[in-house]
């Protein structure tokens, strides 16, 4: 089909996620919250913006939803967390993706543990329970979301509704403008 894609991630391997990385394992709540969101604006205007504006499609593995999230398991206030993240420019589409606690934490499992939030084996339910309650929030703006329930799926076949998210999302907002 020809569309020209940019992937990336958050946080970004610039020096604020850098930064925020280094620091995850040492230093938690707002402390972090704001570097996140911090690193989520820079990338922003350096990376995500500048390739918008040439017509690319920028898909990013994780997003504002994660800044909504991730600071509540060190108790910081999802208002805190709303005010910091909300305004960062808005994803045209959001994709959650969801699974049941018990198949989440075998993969999680299986695969390592990326940060001291997934060491510890109660964080897996209440961070889908976060992420559930960010999305809502996320939804008052008016943000188009997305649930992929990967529970029953292979990678692939997640791949694949992922992609076709995104396409009825760039048809749509081609056909509307
Ligand atoms: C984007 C973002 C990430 N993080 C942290 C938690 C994530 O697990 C980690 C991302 O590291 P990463 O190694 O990409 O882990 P994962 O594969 O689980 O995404 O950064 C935050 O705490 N707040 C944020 O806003």
């Amino acid at each position: 089909m020809g569309l020209a894609v940019h992937h990336t991630t958050q946080p970004s391997t610039g020096p604020v996620g850098i930064l925020a990385r280094q620091l995850t394992p040492t230093t938690a709540g707002h402390t972090l919250a704001c570097l996140y969101a911090a690193d989520r604006y820079h990338q922003a205007v350096t990376e995500i913006g500048p390739r918008l504006r040439e017509g690319q499609i920028v898909i990013t593995d994780r997003y504002t939803t994660s800044g909504m999230t991730m600071q509540r398991h060190d108790g910081v206030e999802p208002t805190f967390l709303d005010a910091l993240n909300l305004p960062v420019l808005p994803a045209d589409l959001t994709i959650l993706l969801t699974g049941t606690p018990d198949i989440v934490r075998h993969r999680l499992t299986n695969r390592g543990a990326h940060n001291r939030y997934q060491d510890r084996p109660d964080s897996t339910t209440n961070e889908i329970n976060y992420f559930h309650q960010a999305a809502d929030r996320l939804a008052t703006t008016g943000a188009r979301i997305a649930h992929i329930d990967t529970t029953n799926l292979d990678p692939e076949a997640v791949a694949d509704q992922a992609a076709s998210l995104v396409l009825q999302t760039v048809h749509g907002m081609k056909e509307a403008s």
